[in-house]
């Protein structure tokens, strides 16, 4: 054999969820296809795994994500795939992240009878144990009892099942659902102007160790890989969206959401003097954010809009386009910072 590819196998850390196995087998694939390599699913248990108190009463950020993080620094596996949205904004020393395309944001109402939000009787009950989600349900419809729920996603489900739910609906993300198989349960996603999802909701984050100073092969097949799994739409949403957050010094139970996305501006053709010679379209980042107390009663909500000079945008440009909006919000709503951790 001539070959020179590395001969290793690639383990891949996951959580033990069918939501986790999902996602994680998903990525589990590509990279046997990128790399060429065998590459094996290693289980790690988590504090949110094993821990039963409610999402909000848990407190601090990364309980999912932790356990997987020192696997891979331990180099009890290669990979970790995580939900992008329970990792903590703070970046990882000696680990590089990725992120591949995402799946819809939103999150999305499952009713008992198929209800959407607004069809929904007076003074429903509705589970989430998001406080993000109840605070934009409560600002949407004050009358609703919304019930504080834990729990995987089936679980969450089966609170608003036709039959035997004792809710009459919940909230979910539509991505979550999407991986395992669940939109059938789906009554209505939420447009960004009712509920903002989460930041990084949808997206999955793909980690391996910084490579040292001689790399072996592995580790090379593992970077080439990684390069071709990112998406640049979705580096830069995140990135927009996790700034936001960090800069406002928030959790991930903070009643904060964030939503971005690129567009393309095609410049008016009759207009010569916003048509310059070889300039066909340009590109803006779209950043959304709201930030609500918790009674649902105020809120404020901004966009802000970046615009490529020339250049493509970069990770710094959205860096500073999540950064200036978190400060908008936090000039007007002060008590918003430092919520959640
Ligand atoms: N907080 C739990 C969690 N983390 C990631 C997802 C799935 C959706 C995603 O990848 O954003 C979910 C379930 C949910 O919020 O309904």
């Amino acid at each position: 054999m001539t070959s020179t590819l590395p001969t290793a196998t690639v383990r891949v850390g996951t959580r033990g969820s069918t939501l986790a196995l999902t996602q994680t087998q998903t990525i589990a694939d590509r990279l046997a296809e990128l790399t060429g390599l065998e590459v094996e699913l290693v289980r790690i248990t988590t504090d949110g795994d094993v821990r039963t108190g409610s999402l909000a009463q848990l407190g601090g950020t990364g309980v999912f994500v932790t356990a997987l993080r020192e696997a891979l620094l331990d180099g009890r596996c290669d990979v970790a795939v995580h939900s992008l949205k329970d990792l903590p904004v703070a970046p990882a020393p000696g680990l590089r992240l990725v992120s591949p395309e995402r799946e819809n944001p939103r999150d999305v109402l499952c009713s008992r009878t198929g209800a959407g939000l607004f069809a929904l009787p007076d003074g429903a009950r509705v589970g989430t144990g998001s406080p993000r989600r109840a605070a934009q349900l409560r600002a949407a419809r004050p009358d609703l009892d919304v019930v504080d729920i834990r729990g995987n996603i089936d679980t969450r489900l089966g609170r608003a099942h036709p039959e035997t739910g004792d809710l009459d609906a919940v909230v979910l993300a539509r991505a979550g659902l999407a991986r395992i198989g669940r939109l059938d349960a789906v009554a209505e996603a939420f447009e960004p102007g009712v509920m903002l999802p989460a930041p990084g909701q949808g997206a999955l984050a793909v980690e391996v160790r910084e490579p040292g100073p001689e790399p072996t092969g592995l580790d090379r097949a593992l970077q080439v890989a990684l390069d071709a799994l990112t998406d640049r739409e979705t580096t830069l949403s995140v990135t927009a969206e996790r700034a936001f957050l960090a800069r406002l010094e928030a959790g991930c139970a903070a009643p904060l959401g964030a939503l971005a996305h690129v567009e393309m501006t095609v410049p008016d053709v009759d207009d010569d003097s916003l048509a310059p010679e070889g300039v066909t379209s340009s590109e803006e980042l779209v950043l959304e954010a709201v930030a609500v107390t918790l009674d649902g009663r105020t809120s404020e909500r901004r966009t802000a809009r970046l615009q490529a000079t020339g250049d493509d945008i970069t990770t710094d440009d959205a860096t500073r386009l999540g950064t200036q909006l978190a400060d908008e919000i936090a000039a007007a709503m002060p008590d918003v910072v430092g919520t959640g951790r």
